[in-house]
């Protein structure tokens, strides 16, 4: 994915910056010359990325930073800060509530993904518990209908749609009087979509809106447009009263750092992006986790809801104590991918794990991830447990290596990789240890005021990185432990 080419090339040019002796001027300007040639690469606006370089400039004088001050830090935060400005455009979108009807319309160019996406979205809210149901309003498409009859089918959700009558505002308002009368708490309309922005499709659109009143419209872009996103979402939001957008195809071009950036410059907040063509190729876009995926820098709270979702209840307790904890041997690696195995698309959820590369495991490959996580897996196979439960970094010798390598059948540079992805999971994770009060146990944490000690023992720059208290805060839930 080529965002996680993005990512892998900021990250780089960061750590590109930590290997100088030492951080001056030049070694910041050439880490910020690198981050800008990666911005445009992904095709963002140079006013943009100029701007953007300008921020960091003036957010980061170091020449005023105290002696011992982690300069690294201080620059890796002011980046991450920038993206994030970058992306967000300030205000949240309609949310649907479970149990309360909403109607949400779909609008959007032909071809932009729209059917696939309402389908998505559905099937998003219904793993939510929400009661979701499709109503397809595109009559200017031949197949439309037949398209939108058999995605829902596949996902079991309720839809209408008609082959004879050709007014879409009929079918829309006949297909929400039904969805309202069989309660459901989540109806989407897909409208018809054109192949440029035309009058005839903004009137289809109005006369939609006007009949079914919708409490949401969510505008569908194609991704790889890139910079034109920009005037493509304004056109939308100006003619149909967009209040969110969804960016599809994010998985397989070179402009996805582009088409975000250029929608959030239109401050119309994008909600989801999609990512491929099947139905969980779909994810919350919220800024702050994804620029720290983006980063490497992991989404604690994703990560924590994802184990929620598809690990036995008994289990997470613990494997969550042992990752905020730290206590981050080559056993704990081994397990959590055996549970990352049973969750569902594999490099969405490494990407969450803090210090894991996105790149090594690219969207859209998870044939290959689950194949190198299994690869990890019989060259950990080979270890003795004492090599397992080491805490020691240079317990593993070059002629252990060679034996694992000679075990599992695998070659040195194999076990070498594996070893150094594990060193910098570990690494992040016992930064987050260390932060952490040394006599955290059960008892200490079980009271109300030990999520304000963590909250003022973790510096606000690294809890900004773990996207906030509130991941904390979860993963204390997660422990069964009171907050
Ligand atoms: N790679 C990729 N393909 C996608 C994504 N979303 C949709 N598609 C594909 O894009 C093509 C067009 O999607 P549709 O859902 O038919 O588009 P539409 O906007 O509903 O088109 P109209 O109904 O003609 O307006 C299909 O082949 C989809 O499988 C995505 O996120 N990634």
């Amino acid at each position: 994915m080529v965002l996680a080419q993005l990512g892998g090339s900021i990250s780089r040019a960061l750590a590109q910056m930590s290997n100088a002796t030492v951080i001056d001027d030049k070694a910041f300007a050439d880490c910020l010359h690198e981050i800008a040639r990666a911005l445009l690469q992904s095709d963002v606006q140079i006013r943009m990325v100029s701007d953007m370089r300008a921020n960091i400039r003036r957010a980061v004088n170091l020449d005023a930073l105290p002696a011992g001050t982690n300069k690294r830090r201080i620059i890796q935060q002011a980046v991450f800060a920038e993206l994030c400005n970058m992306l967000d455009p300030g205000k949240p979108s309609f949310t649907p509530t479970k149990g309360k009807p909403s109607v949400v319309m779909f609008v959007g160019l032909q071809g932009s993904g729209k059917t696939t996406t309402c389908t998505k979205y559905a099937h998003y809210h219904q793993l939510k518990g929400f009661k979701p149901s499709l109503v397809c309003a595109d009559t200017f498409r031949a197949g439309a209908f037949d398209q939108l009859k058999q995605n829902a089918t596949k996902a079991k959700i309720p839809y209408y749609g008609s082959y004879m009558e050709s007014d879409p505002v009929k079918i829309a308002v006949e297909g929400v009087e039904r969805f309202r009368k069989e309660k459901s708490d989540l109806i989407i309309v897909d409208t018809s979509g054109r192949h440029k922005q035309e009058a005839a499709l903004f009137e289809e659109m109005r006369q939609v809106a006007e009949a079914t009143k919708p409490d949401l419209v969510i505008f569908v872009m194609d991704g790889s447009i890139g910079q034109a996103a920009f005037d493509q979402a304004q056109a939308f939001k100006q003619s149909a009263s967009v209040g969110a957008v969804i960016v599809t195809k994010l998985d397989g071009h070179a402009k996805g750092g582009g088409a975000l950036s250029a929608v959030a410059a239109t401050k119309s907040p994008v909600v989801f992006i999609g990512t491929g063509e099947h139905m969980q190729d779909f994810e919350v876009f919220d800024v702050k986790p994804f620029v720290s995926r983006l980063l490497g820098m992991g989404d604690l709270s994703g990560l924590v809801n994802k184990i929620k979702d598809a690990m036995p209840a008994d289990q997470q307790p613990e494997l969550m104590q042992r990752l905020i904890e730290g206590t981050f041997t080559l056993r704990v690696f081994y397990d959590l991918f055996q549970n990352l195995l049973n969750m569902g698309p594999i490099g969405q959820v490494l990407s969450m794990i803090p210090g894991f590369r996105s790149e090594l495991m690219p969207k859209g490959h998870d044939k290959e991830s689950q194949a190198k996580i299994k690869r990890y897996m019989t060259i950990m196979d080979s270890m003795t447990n004492a090599e397992l439960d080491s805490t020691n970094p240079k317990l593993m010798s070059e002629s252990r290596i060679k034996r694992v390598a000679r075990g599992s059948g695998r070659t040195m540079k194999d076990v070498t990789d594996m070893l150094e992805e594990y060193k910098r999971i570990a690494k992040v994770c016992s930064k987050l240890k260390k932060k952490l009060p040394k006599n955290m146990d059960r008892n200490v944490m079980n009271n109300k005021d030990t999520l304000n000690t963590i909250n003022n023992l973790i510096p606000k720059q690294l809890l900004n990185q773990i996207g906030g208290v509130n991941p904390l805060q979860s993963v204390m839930k997660q422990m069964g432990l009171k907050t």
